[in-house]
């Protein structure tokens, strides 16, 4: 067995929030973008990933989220395969579940204040009432500006529309929605890709701050190794879609690293990192 294997095999998943064995997907008529992959997630872990362009990370992630079918291999969330599931139970977990993308503004409907886009996600959830609302008011308009002020965003937001917002404005935004249904589990994918990089250095220490007062479990993907590094417990590095390596986050720097990590690491250190392996 080697040290991938051995490390992999040393995960415990008996109460993991998302596990995925043997997931292989191909697109229609495309090539496999899927190769037998598999991970899983414990609660109030973060597991990072990295890989070039096209490794598959997205796609994994789409999977994951139920978003995306795949051809084989199981997907099991809070230890239930969604195998087989009715629509009514795939809605129930989906609702466990929470995701935060690249572009916040893609996300966020322009039509749609501030308070409308914030409480989409609970308003299909007709009874369901938030445990940060317990004993307190039922208005809507109170849970949203709870949820505001959860990613620090003044109450006076809810009346403004996304174009009144700046990027990283935006992003908390779409951040309070992710965790307004109270999931275990949140994809970020690239969340911080299209913030500069004082704004970006703010939402990782709120996604950060968040996890910790909610108990939440992520999947970071991101192409900002020094963030990665930050914010994972555990780092899995794609290519052409399979999981080429697996390893606790102190490990990125080990010289016994793949030579494709190696390269990344080389890369984004001519790039991005002049001195220090971690920004923040
Ligand atoms: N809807 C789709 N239909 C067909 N092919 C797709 C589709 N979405 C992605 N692909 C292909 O699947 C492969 C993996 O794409 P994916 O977006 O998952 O990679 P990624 O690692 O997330 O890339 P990036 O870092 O650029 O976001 C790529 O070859 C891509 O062209």
């Amino acid at each position: 067995m080697n040290n991938q294997a051995a490390y992999a095999q040393q995960q415990d998943t008996s109460n993991a929030v998302v596990t995925v064995s043997g997931l292989t997907k191909a697109y229609a008529g495309g090539k496999t973008v899927l190769q037998d992959v598999a991970l899983s997630i414990s609660p109030r872990e973060c597991l990072g990933i990295v890989g070039e362009s096209g490794s598959g990370k997205s796609t994994l992630a789409r999977c994951i989220l139920t978003l995306d079918p795949f051809d084989q291999g199981e997907l099991r969330l809070d230890g239930q395969s969604i195998r087989g599931l009715k629509r009514s139970e795939l809605k129930r977990i989906r609702s466990r579940l929470g995701a935060v993308f690249q572009h916040p503004s893609a996300a966020l409907n322009p039509r749609l204040t501030i308070l409308q886009s914030l409480l989409e996600p609970l308003d299909q959830l007709k009874y369901y009432v938030p445990s940060f609302m317990a004993g307190k008011s039922s208005e809507r308009r109170d849970t949203a500006e709870h949820l505001l002020e959860m990613v620090k965003l003044p109450a006076s937001y809810l009346d403004k529309f996304p174009h009144q917002l700046s990027g990283g404005e935006k992003q908390r935004v779409t951040i309070a929605r992710a965790i307004s249904t109270e999931p275990d589990f949140i994809v970020l994918d690239e969340p911080t890709a299209s913030l500069d990089v004082t704004t970006q250095a703010t939402i990782l220490n709120l996604l950060k701050d968040l996890q910790d007062e909610l108990g939440l479990a992520y999947l970071f993907i991101s192409h900002d190794l020094a963030a990665v590094h930050f914010m994972s417990d555990r780092i899995m590095v794609m290519k052409e879609g399979s999981v080429l390596e697996h390893f606790p986050k102190e490990a990125l720097f080990h010289s016994d690293r793949h030579p494709y990590t190696q390269s990344l690491l080389e890369v984004f250190s001519t790039c991005c990192l002049p001195t220090e392996p971690i920004l923040l």
